[in-house]
């Protein structure tokens, strides 16, 4: 406690609400939708504050400009990871998302922009497309099944294809990608600060790491995801002629500096990054849009426009700006990630006049930074044309704020252009096909989710489930859409011509 006490007491860290000595503020955070609590508190105590978790401080970042100025401008000191320690019991040590700023941090950050990078992407859109039609297919011969089933299969199905190749998940029967997402929410529930003892007194730790019963549960996490990611990782590389991401990292270990082990944890954790965060992004969209017609509407027009009766490609994007400002003010509106991922300071740096320890922790409130009044005018409105200049013309992006959904500087998601281009050929095929209402109950109600009915899924926030009515937009609907995927099928085939017997097994 004394020790706590100077700590605090010698800090020249921006200062931030009083907490306990030796607990800090750890009392004062609620168990849920801590993003609301942080943005809270930067109305008393600015744009940037610290609060205090057991004699560690972690410091908030709740404006576009101070988020900018510390991680993208300072990135070069501003890039590592918090060290949890209950996050090592479960080997999260070996996720990328968890590695420091080391030699093979950037090693693994350079397989995957070899692959997702905005110029290596494009092998992917006729799966992509292939895969938006199919979504929207299911959606017309399966309105029985829940709207976030059709998004979750999609999300699932487009990121899975590019990392270890297969058929499209089907409409029907279990969905593949709920293997992967149990784990995923095992791990991210047993690390929740308030299910590990280790990390809010790490004083525990060697007692924690002696007991053998307490680190089993990690143990055993551990050991059935690296089993499962390895499967999935072999399974892809000799089977399939298709150029997944998987077959790309198992030819060039040599050349990505990664060995197997490496390369099978970075799949997985792309597959873990990617898939519910899409998922949530397209929720957020049909929320969005269910609340707003005219935005509905003027997207209606745009895609008619230029597409008439055939169903969109990723090579209209650039004709299609509101439906890409579409996509855009989705992922801002209810950022899926509202805190970030926390980054960690290398070294001691000055910023402003504070003095900030190597060991700081960066919370980025992705949360506060899409509500900072001084970027976005009326923040909590669902609007496009915020991202438009007058003639409807995208505005060119402003790089502190247009997508910082995704994070930022050397850490911000390696993921980005690709999911843009998933949330578009997914958004713009389902605006192309269906007019989207909200259901109706027996007495004529019409049964709304309102806007701020938001579900905290730790890492992950998003809107709670909620039913949407499709009214087909176009004669013979069904079959346009199985013309679409023959086409992408057909391309992805001409692409690829060792991938005949992949391409010619898939079902129309
Ligand atoms: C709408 C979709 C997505 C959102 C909102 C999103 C958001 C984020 C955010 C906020 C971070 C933390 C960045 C930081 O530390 O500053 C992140 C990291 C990451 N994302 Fe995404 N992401 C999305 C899709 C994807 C996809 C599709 C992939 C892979 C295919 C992916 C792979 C990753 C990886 C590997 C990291 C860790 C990077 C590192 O620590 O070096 N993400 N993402």
């Amino acid at each position: 406690a004394v020790r706590d006490v100077q700590r605090k007491r010698s800090s020249r860290l921006p200062p931030g609400p009083p907490g306990l000595p030796l607990v800090g503020n750890a009392l004062q955070l609620p168990f849920q939708f801590l993003w609301y609590r942080l943005d809270e508190w930067s109305k008393q105590y600015g744009s940037m504050y610290t609060i205090w978790l057991l004699g560690y401080p972690f410091i908030v970042l709740n404006s576009v400009d101070a988020a900018s100025d510390v991680l993208d401008r300072l990135s070069a000191v501003t890039s590592d990871r918090p060290r949890f320690l209950k996050g090592q019991f479960f080997g999260t040590q070996h996720s990328v998302v968890s590695k420091n700023n080391t030699a093979e941090w950037r090693n693994q950050r350079k397989a995957i922009h070899a692959n997702l990078g905005i110029r290596n992407i494009s092998r992917f859109r006729d799966l992509q497309t292939y895969d938006a039609a199919h979504l929207a297919l299911g959606l017309l011969e399966h309105p029985e099944k829940p709207f976030e089933e059709h998004i979750h299969r999609y999300a699932g199905s487009v990121i899975f294809r590019t990392l270890y190749g297969g058929d499209a998940f089907p409409h029907l029967g279990e969905d593949p990608s709920k293997i992967i997402e149990h784990l995923q929410k095992e791990l991210l529930h047993a690390l929740q600060p308030q299910n590990s003892v280790v990390d809010m007194l790490p004083f525990l730790k060697p007692i924690i790491e002696r007991s053998k019963w307490l680190r089993r549960q990690g143990d055993n996490w551990y050991e059935k995801t690296t089993r499962e990611a390895t499967r999935l990782y072999e399974g892809a590389v000799p089977r399939e002629g298709w150029w997944t991401i998987a077959h790309d990292f198992e030819t060039n270990l040599k050349k990505y500096g990664m060995d197997k082990h490496g390369a099978v944890w970075v799949a997985l954790t792309l597959y873990m990054a990617g898939q519910d965060t899409t998922n949530t992004a397209l929720r957020v969209f049909a929320l969005g849009i269910l609340h707003n017609p005219d935005v509905m509407k003027a997207a209606e027009a745009q895609i008619d426009a230029v597409c008439g009766s055939r169903p969109p490609t990723l090579e209209d994007r650039e004709n299609l700006p509101y439906i890409e400002a579409l996509v855009k003010e989705s992922v801002r509106w209810k950022p899926g990630v509202p805190m970030g991922v926390m980054h960690t300071a290398s070294e001691d740096f000055e910023y402003r006049g504070y003095v900030i320890p190597e060991g700081t922790n960066f919370i980025d409130n992705i949360w506060g930074q899409t509500r900072d009044t001084a970027v976005y005018r009326d923040p909590e409105a669902f609007n496009p044309s915020r991202f438009l200049d007058a003639s409807g013309k995208l505005l060119p992006e402003d790089t502190r704020s247009d997508l910082l959904g995704f994070g930022r500087g050397r850490r911000a998601c390696p993921g980005r252009d690709y999911a843009l281009s998933s949330l578009f050929i997914a958004i713009s095929t389902m605006i192309w096909a269906f007019r989207f209402q909200w259901p109706v109950d027996a007495n004529g109600n019409r049964v709304v989710c309102g806007v701020n009915e938001i579900e905290d899924h730790v890492h992950v926030a998003t809107p709670r489930p909620f039913g949407v009515a499709l009214k087909p937009r176009h004669k013979r609907l069904g079959k346009h859409l199985l013309g679409s995927m023959k086409e992408s099928a057909a391309r992805l085939y001409l692409a690829t011509p060792q991938t005949g017997d992949y391409i010619r097994s898939q079902k129309f």
